[in-house]
Protein backbone atom coordinates (compact mmCIF):
# COMPACT_ATOMS: atom_id res chain seq x y z
CA UNK A 1 0.00 0.00 0.00
CA UNK A 2 1.10 3.71 -0.43
CA UNK A 3 0.30 6.11 2.27
CA UNK A 4 0.38 9.67 1.93
CA UNK A 5 0.62 12.79 4.47
CA UNK A 6 -0.95 15.99 3.81
CA UNK A 7 -0.37 18.86 6.51
CA UNK A 8 -3.52 20.45 7.88
CA UNK A 9 -4.54 22.38 10.63
CA UNK A 10 -6.85 20.22 12.66
CA UNK A 11 -8.71 16.64 12.01
CA UNK A 12 -11.75 16.05 13.13
CA UNK A 13 -12.77 11.66 13.18
CA UNK A 14 -15.79 10.65 12.43
CA UNK A 15 -16.47 10.30 16.28
CA UNK A 16 -16.38 14.26 16.56
CA UNK A 17 -19.41 16.06 17.02
CA UNK A 18 -20.49 19.55 15.00
CA UNK A 19 -20.03 21.53 18.44
CA UNK A 20 -16.56 20.47 18.38
CA UNK A 21 -15.78 21.75 14.89
CA UNK A 22 -17.57 24.85 15.45
CA UNK A 23 -16.25 25.52 18.57
CA UNK A 24 -12.59 25.23 17.23
CA UNK A 25 -13.23 26.63 13.61
CA UNK A 26 -15.83 28.92 13.80
CA UNK A 27 -16.27 30.33 16.74
CA UNK A 28 -13.12 32.15 16.91
CA UNK A 29 -14.48 33.91 13.58
CA UNK A 30 -17.41 35.30 15.23
CA UNK A 31 -15.75 38.07 18.30
CA UNK A 32 -14.01 39.52 13.97
CA UNK A 33 -16.69 39.58 12.05
CA UNK A 34 -19.03 41.46 15.18
CA UNK A 35 -15.97 44.29 14.72
CA UNK A 36 -16.77 44.58 11.37
CA UNK A 37 -14.50 42.62 9.40
CA UNK A 38 -15.60 39.52 6.73
CA UNK A 39 -15.13 35.70 8.13
CA UNK A 40 -15.86 33.21 5.80
CA UNK A 41 -16.32 29.43 6.07
CA UNK A 42 -16.15 26.80 3.45
CA UNK A 43 -16.90 23.11 3.33
CA UNK A 44 -15.81 21.55 -0.18
CA UNK A 45 -15.14 17.89 -0.82
CA UNK A 46 -16.80 15.20 -2.85
CA UNK A 47 -20.86 14.31 -3.12
CA UNK A 48 -21.55 12.53 0.24
CA UNK A 49 -18.99 13.44 2.19
CA UNK A 50 -21.05 15.57 5.02
CA UNK A 51 -20.54 19.41 4.19
CA UNK A 52 -24.68 19.82 3.86
CA UNK A 53 -24.56 18.11 7.61
CA UNK A 54 -21.88 19.74 9.05
CA UNK A 55 -22.47 23.48 7.56
CA UNK A 56 -25.95 23.24 8.63
CA UNK A 57 -25.45 22.08 12.37
CA UNK A 58 -23.10 25.01 12.08
CA UNK A 59 -25.62 27.80 10.81
CA UNK A 60 -27.53 26.09 14.10
CA UNK A 61 -25.12 26.84 16.60
CA UNK A 62 -24.27 30.19 15.04
CA UNK A 63 -28.06 31.42 15.53
CA UNK A 64 -27.17 30.32 19.03
CA UNK A 65 -24.20 32.74 19.75
CA UNK A 66 -24.97 35.44 18.07
CA UNK A 67 -27.66 36.48 20.44
CA UNK A 68 -26.23 35.24 23.87
CA UNK A 69 -24.76 38.04 25.70
CA UNK A 70 -20.97 37.07 24.98
CA UNK A 71 -20.58 39.33 21.85
CA UNK A 72 -20.13 42.89 23.30
CA UNK A 73 -21.92 45.75 22.12
CA UNK A 74 -25.14 46.91 20.05
CA UNK A 75 -25.88 45.17 16.20
CA UNK A 76 -28.03 44.64 14.08
CA UNK A 77 -28.03 41.17 11.97
CA UNK A 78 -29.45 40.92 8.60
CA UNK A 79 -29.29 37.09 6.96
CA UNK A 80 -29.61 35.92 3.45
CA UNK A 81 -29.45 32.72 1.83
CA UNK A 82 -29.30 32.13 -2.03
CA UNK A 83 -27.79 29.42 -4.31
CA UNK A 84 -25.54 29.56 -7.25
CA UNK A 85 -26.68 27.23 -9.97
CA UNK A 86 -24.96 27.19 -13.38
CA UNK A 87 -25.27 30.27 -14.71
CA UNK A 88 -28.28 31.52 -12.47
CA UNK A 89 -28.11 33.31 -8.59
CA UNK A 90 -31.04 32.25 -7.15
CA UNK A 91 -32.24 33.86 -3.73
CA UNK A 92 -33.80 31.26 -1.45
CA UNK A 93 -35.71 33.23 0.94
CA UNK A 94 -37.70 34.67 -1.85
CA UNK A 95 -38.84 31.35 -3.27
CA UNK A 96 -35.87 30.75 -5.58
CA UNK A 97 -36.14 34.31 -7.52
CA UNK A 98 -32.88 35.15 -9.17
CA UNK A 99 -31.14 37.92 -8.21
CA UNK A 100 -27.37 39.61 -9.58
CA UNK A 101 -24.30 39.91 -8.50
CA UNK A 102 -21.90 42.69 -9.54
CA UNK A 103 -18.90 45.22 -8.72
CA UNK A 104 -19.22 48.11 -6.89
CA UNK A 105 -16.83 50.80 -7.17
CA UNK A 106 -15.11 50.35 -4.01
CA UNK A 107 -14.88 46.85 -5.55
CA UNK A 108 -17.41 45.61 -3.08
CA UNK A 109 -19.84 42.73 -4.40
CA UNK A 110 -23.27 43.53 -3.86
CA UNK A 111 -25.94 40.97 -4.41
CA UNK A 112 -28.59 43.13 -6.25
CA UNK A 113 -32.22 42.15 -5.90
CA UNK A 114 -31.86 39.64 -3.16
CA UNK A 115 -33.98 39.80 -0.29
CA UNK A 116 -32.21 40.48 2.94
CA UNK A 117 -33.98 39.12 6.31
CA UNK A 118 -33.36 42.08 9.80
CA UNK A 119 -33.69 39.20 12.20
CA UNK A 120 -33.20 39.73 16.40
CA UNK A 121 -33.57 36.02 18.21
CA UNK A 122 -32.03 32.86 17.71
CA UNK A 123 -35.13 31.40 17.53
CA UNK A 124 -35.88 33.58 14.00
CA UNK A 125 -32.53 33.12 12.05
CA UNK A 126 -33.06 29.13 13.08
CA UNK A 127 -36.64 29.18 10.91
CA UNK A 128 -34.73 31.62 8.07
CA UNK A 129 -32.34 29.32 7.55
CA UNK A 130 -34.48 26.22 7.67
CA UNK A 131 -37.37 27.48 5.43
CA UNK A 132 -34.05 28.60 2.61
CA UNK A 133 -32.36 24.86 2.59
CA UNK A 134 -36.00 23.36 2.02
CA UNK A 135 -36.00 25.45 -1.42
CA UNK A 136 -32.46 24.27 -2.08
CA UNK A 137 -32.00 22.46 -4.72
CA UNK A 138 -31.22 18.63 -4.25
CA UNK A 139 -30.97 14.94 -6.34
CA UNK A 140 -30.17 11.84 -5.43
CA UNK A 141 -26.50 10.91 -6.73
CA UNK A 142 -24.48 7.36 -6.47
CA UNK A 143 -23.39 8.43 -3.39
CA UNK A 144 -26.25 10.54 -1.77
CA UNK A 145 -29.91 10.67 -1.82
CA UNK A 146 -30.02 14.39 -1.19
CA UNK A 147 -27.04 15.59 -2.70
CA UNK A 148 -26.94 19.49 -3.26
CA UNK A 149 -26.43 20.51 -6.89
CA UNK A 150 -26.03 23.70 -6.10
CA UNK A 151 -23.57 25.92 -4.08
CA UNK A 152 -25.33 27.13 -1.11
CA UNK A 153 -24.39 30.60 0.90
CA UNK A 154 -25.87 31.97 3.93
CA UNK A 155 -24.85 35.36 4.32
CA UNK A 156 -24.88 37.10 7.71
CA UNK A 157 -24.08 41.04 7.96
CA UNK A 158 -23.44 42.85 11.37
CA UNK A 159 -24.66 45.88 11.38
CA UNK A 160 -23.34 48.63 14.06
CA UNK A 161 -25.49 51.50 14.74
CA UNK A 162 -22.68 53.30 16.52
CA UNK A 163 -21.92 56.51 14.18
CA UNK A 164 -18.23 55.87 14.19
CA UNK A 165 -18.40 52.23 13.30
CA UNK A 166 -16.58 51.80 10.04
CA UNK A 167 -18.11 49.12 7.73
CA UNK A 168 -20.79 46.25 8.44
CA UNK A 169 -19.26 42.99 9.45
CA UNK A 170 -20.09 39.84 7.37
CA UNK A 171 -20.23 35.86 7.77
CA UNK A 172 -20.54 33.93 5.02
CA UNK A 173 -21.36 30.25 5.77
CA UNK A 174 -20.93 28.31 2.90
CA UNK A 175 -21.37 24.63 1.42
CA UNK A 176 -20.10 23.73 -1.81
CA UNK A 177 -21.65 21.42 -4.16
CA UNK A 178 -19.84 17.94 -3.87
CA UNK A 179 -17.94 17.03 -6.72
CA UNK A 180 -18.29 13.99 -8.83
CA UNK A 181 -15.70 11.76 -10.20
CA UNK A 182 -16.41 9.71 -13.52
CA UNK A 183 -17.62 6.12 -12.30
CA UNK A 184 -20.03 8.32 -10.15
CA UNK A 185 -21.98 10.06 -12.70
CA UNK A 186 -22.05 6.97 -15.42
CA UNK A 187 -26.17 6.64 -15.10
CA UNK A 188 -26.70 10.52 -15.37
CA UNK A 189 -29.40 11.43 -17.45
CA UNK A 190 -27.86 15.00 -20.42
CA UNK A 191 -29.00 17.32 -17.61
CA UNK A 192 -27.75 15.87 -14.99
CA UNK A 193 -24.34 15.52 -17.06
CA UNK A 194 -24.61 19.21 -17.79
CA UNK A 195 -25.30 20.53 -14.48
CA UNK A 196 -22.04 18.28 -13.08
CA UNK A 197 -20.12 20.01 -15.60
CA UNK A 198 -21.40 23.43 -14.20
CA UNK A 199 -20.12 22.50 -11.22
CA UNK A 200 -17.09 21.10 -11.67
CA UNK A 201 -16.13 24.03 -13.61
CA UNK A 202 -17.07 26.66 -11.13
CA UNK A 203 -14.97 24.47 -8.42
CA UNK A 204 -11.86 24.60 -11.01
CA UNK A 205 -12.00 28.24 -10.83
CA UNK A 206 -12.30 28.15 -7.39
CA UNK A 207 -9.35 25.52 -7.43
CA UNK A 208 -7.65 27.87 -9.74
CA UNK A 209 -7.89 31.02 -7.19
CA UNK A 210 -6.85 28.77 -4.54
CA UNK A 211 -3.35 27.58 -6.39
CA UNK A 212 -3.07 31.50 -7.49
CA UNK A 213 -3.05 32.58 -4.34
CA UNK A 214 -0.63 30.06 -2.54
CA UNK A 215 1.74 30.59 -5.63
CA UNK A 216 1.67 34.37 -4.50
CA UNK A 217 1.93 33.89 -0.94
CA UNK A 218 4.93 30.87 -1.53
CA UNK A 219 6.90 33.32 -3.64
CA UNK A 220 6.20 36.19 -1.06
CA UNK A 221 7.09 34.18 1.39
CA UNK A 222 10.88 33.45 0.11
CA UNK A 223 11.12 37.11 -0.80
CA UNK A 224 10.74 37.10 -4.01
CA UNK A 225 7.25 38.67 -4.84
CA UNK A 226 5.42 37.98 -8.28
CA UNK A 227 4.42 41.63 -9.74
CA UNK A 228 0.38 40.98 -9.43
CA UNK A 229 -0.91 37.37 -9.06
CA UNK A 230 -3.85 36.36 -11.67
CA UNK A 231 -6.12 35.33 -9.91
CA UNK A 232 -9.57 34.71 -11.71
CA UNK A 233 -11.95 35.34 -9.28
CA UNK A 234 -14.41 37.20 -11.55
CA UNK A 235 -14.72 33.95 -14.02
CA UNK A 236 -17.89 32.26 -11.82
CA UNK A 237 -20.38 33.55 -9.43
CA UNK A 238 -18.65 31.67 -6.69
CA UNK A 239 -15.77 33.34 -6.67
CA UNK A 240 -17.03 36.77 -7.19
CA UNK A 241 -18.90 35.98 -4.29
CA UNK A 242 -15.66 35.06 -2.43
CA UNK A 243 -14.02 38.44 -4.25
CA UNK A 244 -13.02 39.75 -0.68
CA UNK A 245 -10.56 36.41 -0.57
CA UNK A 246 -9.17 36.30 -4.05
CA UNK A 247 -8.67 39.88 -5.23
CA UNK A 248 -4.81 41.19 -4.78
CA UNK A 249 -6.39 44.72 -4.73
CA UNK A 250 -8.94 43.63 -1.57
CA UNK A 251 -8.53 46.23 1.41
CA UNK A 252 -11.37 44.17 3.90
CA UNK A 253 -9.58 42.42 6.65
CA UNK A 254 -11.25 38.71 6.69
CA UNK A 255 -10.16 35.49 8.14
CA UNK A 256 -11.62 32.04 6.22
CA UNK A 257 -11.81 28.76 7.80
CA UNK A 258 -11.98 25.87 5.77
CA UNK A 259 -13.84 22.70 6.30
CA UNK A 260 -12.32 19.78 3.48
CA UNK A 261 -14.48 16.58 3.96
CA UNK A 262 -13.58 13.06 2.91
CA UNK A 263 -15.45 9.86 2.82
CA UNK A 264 -13.14 7.02 4.68
CA UNK A 265 -13.98 4.25 2.04
CA UNK A 266 -11.42 2.81 -0.20
CA UNK A 267 -13.12 3.70 -3.42
CA UNK A 268 -13.01 7.46 -2.31
CA UNK A 269 -9.11 7.75 -2.24
CA UNK A 270 -8.50 9.63 -5.05
CA UNK A 271 -11.13 11.91 -4.23
CA UNK A 272 -10.17 12.23 -1.08
CA UNK A 273 -6.00 12.38 -1.82
CA UNK A 274 -7.54 15.55 -4.17
CA UNK A 275 -9.80 16.79 -1.49
CA UNK A 276 -6.49 16.91 0.89
CA UNK A 277 -4.24 18.37 -1.74
CA UNK A 278 -6.36 21.50 -1.72
CA UNK A 279 -6.40 21.58 1.94
CA UNK A 280 -2.73 21.43 2.31
CA UNK A 281 -2.90 24.38 0.16
CA UNK A 282 -5.52 26.32 1.64
CA UNK A 283 -3.53 25.68 5.03
CA UNK A 284 -0.07 27.69 3.34
CA UNK A 285 -2.64 30.57 2.08
CA UNK A 286 -4.64 30.93 4.93
CA UNK A 287 -6.97 33.47 2.80
CA UNK A 288 -6.12 36.63 4.76
CA UNK A 289 -5.99 40.00 4.18
CA UNK A 290 -5.18 43.06 5.51
CA UNK A 291 -6.59 46.27 5.67
CA UNK A 292 -5.28 48.07 2.60
CA UNK A 293 -2.35 50.85 4.12
CA UNK A 294 -3.17 54.55 3.35
CA UNK A 295 -3.18 56.13 0.03
CA UNK A 296 -3.20 59.88 -0.30
CA UNK A 297 -4.19 58.97 -3.74
CA UNK A 298 -6.98 56.47 -2.98
CA UNK A 299 -10.03 57.40 -0.93
CA UNK A 300 -11.15 54.60 -0.34
CA UNK A 301 -7.94 54.32 2.78
CA UNK A 302 -8.65 57.03 4.45
CA UNK A 303 -9.51 57.12 7.85
CA UNK A 304 -11.64 59.85 9.08
CA UNK A 305 -8.83 61.79 10.19
CA UNK A 306 -6.86 61.50 6.44
CA UNK A 307 -10.46 62.61 5.31
CA UNK A 308 -10.70 65.59 7.58
CA UNK A 309 -6.89 66.57 6.79
CA UNK A 310 -7.95 66.47 2.74
CA UNK A 311 -11.18 68.28 3.54
CA UNK A 312 -9.33 71.05 5.37
CA UNK A 313 -7.21 71.48 2.26
CA UNK A 314 -8.83 71.22 -1.18
CA UNK A 315 -12.42 72.26 -0.11
CA UNK A 316 -11.34 75.24 -1.73
CA UNK A 317 -11.84 79.25 0.01
CA UNK A 318 -14.19 79.86 1.87
CA UNK A 319 -12.90 75.81 3.53
CA UNK A 320 -15.76 73.67 4.44
CA UNK A 321 -15.36 72.53 8.10
CA UNK A 322 -14.21 68.53 8.25
CA UNK A 323 -16.54 68.40 11.29
CA UNK A 324 -19.76 69.50 9.66
CA UNK A 325 -18.62 67.45 6.53
CA UNK A 326 -17.26 64.68 7.98
CA UNK A 327 -17.90 64.00 11.53
CA UNK A 328 -16.42 60.13 12.01
CA UNK A 329 -17.21 59.16 8.31
CA UNK A 330 -14.54 56.85 6.63
CA UNK A 331 -13.55 58.14 2.94
CA UNK A 332 -15.62 55.25 2.14
CA UNK A 333 -18.22 56.01 4.11
CA UNK A 334 -18.30 59.79 2.71
CA UNK A 335 -18.42 58.74 -0.74
CA UNK A 336 -21.52 56.24 -0.03
CA UNK A 337 -23.21 59.36 1.05
CA UNK A 338 -26.18 60.85 -1.01
CA UNK A 339 -24.99 63.68 -3.18
CA UNK A 340 -28.10 65.92 -1.63
CA UNK A 341 -26.62 64.68 1.97
CA UNK A 342 -23.26 65.63 1.25
CA UNK A 343 -24.12 68.98 -0.04
CA UNK A 344 -26.80 69.98 2.76
CA UNK A 345 -23.90 68.86 5.48
CA UNK A 346 -21.06 71.47 3.28
CA UNK A 347 -24.03 74.66 3.38
CA UNK A 348 -23.48 74.26 7.20
CA UNK A 349 -19.80 75.95 6.96
CA UNK A 350 -20.29 80.24 6.75
CA UNK A 351 -20.58 81.40 3.23
CA UNK A 352 -19.87 78.13 1.13
CA UNK A 353 -22.55 77.94 -1.68
CA UNK A 354 -24.16 74.93 -3.03
CA UNK A 355 -22.01 75.20 -6.36
CA UNK A 356 -18.79 74.97 -3.98
CA UNK A 357 -20.14 72.01 -2.12
CA UNK A 358 -21.57 70.51 -5.68
CA UNK A 359 -18.08 70.87 -7.33
CA UNK A 360 -16.24 69.17 -4.41
CA UNK A 361 -18.04 66.35 -4.44
CA UNK A 362 -17.76 65.84 -7.88
CA UNK A 363 -13.93 66.73 -7.26
CA UNK A 364 -13.94 63.71 -4.32
CA UNK A 365 -15.74 61.06 -7.02
CA UNK A 366 -13.17 61.82 -9.89
CA UNK A 367 -10.37 61.29 -7.48
CA UNK A 368 -11.76 57.96 -6.14
CA UNK A 369 -13.04 56.88 -9.88
CA UNK A 370 -9.17 57.81 -11.16
CA UNK A 371 -7.72 55.58 -7.91
CA UNK A 372 -10.23 52.63 -9.53
CA UNK A 373 -8.41 52.62 -12.66
CA UNK A 374 -4.96 52.53 -10.79
CA UNK A 375 -5.91 49.95 -8.28
CA UNK A 376 -6.97 47.52 -11.53
N1 LIG B 1 -21.12 13.58 10.90
C1 LIG B 1 -22.19 12.89 10.46
N2 LIG B 1 -22.89 12.12 11.28
C2 LIG B 1 -23.97 11.43 10.86
N3 LIG B 1 -24.42 11.44 9.59
C3 LIG B 1 -23.76 12.19 8.71
C4 LIG B 1 -22.61 12.96 9.09
N4 LIG B 1 -22.15 13.61 8.01
C5 LIG B 1 -22.98 13.26 7.00
N5 LIG B 1 -23.94 12.42 7.41
C6 LIG B 1 -24.99 11.83 6.56
O1 LIG B 1 -24.39 11.42 5.33
C7 LIG B 1 -25.24 11.73 4.22
C8 LIG B 1 -24.49 12.65 3.23
O2 LIG B 1 -24.16 13.85 3.90
P1 LIG B 1 -24.33 15.31 3.25
O3 LIG B 1 -25.59 15.42 2.48
O4 LIG B 1 -24.05 16.28 4.31
O5 LIG B 1 -23.10 15.22 2.21
P2 LIG B 1 -22.60 16.35 1.23
O6 LIG B 1 -21.12 16.34 1.30
O7 LIG B 1 -23.29 17.64 1.51
O8 LIG B 1 -23.04 15.77 -0.16
P3 LIG B 1 -23.37 16.52 -1.54
O9 LIG B 1 -22.13 17.17 -2.00
O10 LIG B 1 -23.79 15.40 -2.43
O11 LIG B 1 -24.48 17.46 -1.23
C9 LIG B 1 -26.48 12.40 4.79
O12 LIG B 1 -27.47 11.42 4.91
C10 LIG B 1 -26.04 12.86 6.17
O13 LIG B 1 -27.11 12.90 7.08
Amino acid sequence: MNSSAFKVGKVFGADQATDTIYEETVQPLLPYVWEGNIGTLFAYGQTGSGKTFTVSGIERLIAKSLFNESLAGERKVHVCIFELAGNSALDLLNSRAPFMILEDSFGSTQLVGIQERHVQSTTELLDIVENANSFRQTASTEKNDGSSRSHAICRIRIENPAPEAVEDGILYLIDLAGSEVARDILNHTTDRMKETREINISLSILKDCIRGMADFDTATAAGRPLKKPYIPFRQSMLTKVLKHLFDPDGNRGCRTSVLACVNPSFLDTGATKNTLRYAEMLQSTQLTQKAAAYNPAVPSTWSNKDLRTYIRMKSGNPSIYPLDLAPHETGTQLLRLPEDEFVQRCLKSDEVTKEQASAFYSKLWKLHIDSRRVVR
